[in-house]
């Protein structure tokens, strides 16, 4: 990929709205191809067995889609939802359908305390994917998640966050508490501004910007409007 210069939390949603309302690239080809991206990052890793904790908006629809490719490729998953199914909708609530009709085990974690189903999982998960919040959250992660974040660094294993470090302020690089330690951070587009800050370095991990098929003219668009 060439270079690209940062952009913030909202230049990042603009690129997404853009892309539906003036390119008219449905947001599910868009989870799809993040999702994907995601997903390929993740089994060049060779994983054993992966836990994919998800959120209730479209980052945890991302968790959805890497789960469908995984489970595709032969790898065992889970997924943990985090909040009640029925909070679940759009290009989420999409793939949730298609995991649940595939059969791929969802774990419902909605109520605290963390479950035991969730231990144990976490324990057996050589791999973990943070898909509980992305660009559309700016305050400190509340429960359950919270608890999901703490259980997730107190684990010994390998952290893939999408998009964003669930608790990290992507924009400044601040993390609030807690925020999720990664070994890799799968970012999408274009790497975030924050990433580059000495604060945020402990909770990226290595950074990898993923294309998920935006159009170049979109983003000169966007950055054209940067000033
Ligand atoms: N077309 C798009 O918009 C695309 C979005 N994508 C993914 O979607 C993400 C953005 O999705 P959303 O806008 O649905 O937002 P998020 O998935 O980041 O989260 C929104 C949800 O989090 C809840 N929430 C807000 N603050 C919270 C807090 N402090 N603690 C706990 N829960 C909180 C909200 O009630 C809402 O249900 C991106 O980061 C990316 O991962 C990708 O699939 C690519 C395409
Ligand atoms: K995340």
């Amino acid at each position: 990929m060439t270079f690209r210069p940062p952009l913030s939390r909202e230049q990042s949603r603009a690129v997404d709205q853009l892309a539906a309302d003036k390119y008219h690239i449905p947001g599910v080809i868009l989870m799809e191809n993040a999702g994907r991206g995601c997903a390929e990052l993740l089994i060049a890793q060779a994983p054993k067995q992966v836990l994919i904790a998800c959120g209730p908006g479209n980052n945890g629809g991302d968790g959805y889609v890497i789960a469908r490719h995984l489970d595709l490729a032969g790898i065992a998953v889970k997924i943990a939802l985090f909040c009640p199914r029925e909070r679940i909708k759009g290009d989420a609530l999409i793939n949730f359908r298609i995991v649940e009709a595939a059969g791929i085990e969802i774990l419902d974690c909605s109520d605290e305390p963390l479950s035991a189903d969730f231990a144990a999982a976490l324990s057996e998960a050589d791999w973990v994917v943070d898909a509980l919040l992305g660009t559309g959250v700016t305050s400190a992660p509340r429960e359950p998640i919270a608890s999901a974040i703490g259980a997730i660094n107190a684990s010994s294993s390998g952290v893939l966050a999408i998009d964003i470090p669930s608790g990290l302020d992507c924009d400044t690089g601040q993390p609030h508490d807690p925020t999720i330690e990664a070994h890799l951070t799968a970012t999408f587009v274009t790497p975030k501004p924050g990433y580059e800050q000495e604060t945020a370095k402990p909770f990226v991990g290595e950074v990898h910007v993923l294309d998920i098929g935006t159009p170049r003219k979109l983003l000169a668009e966007v950055l054209g409007e940067r000033g």
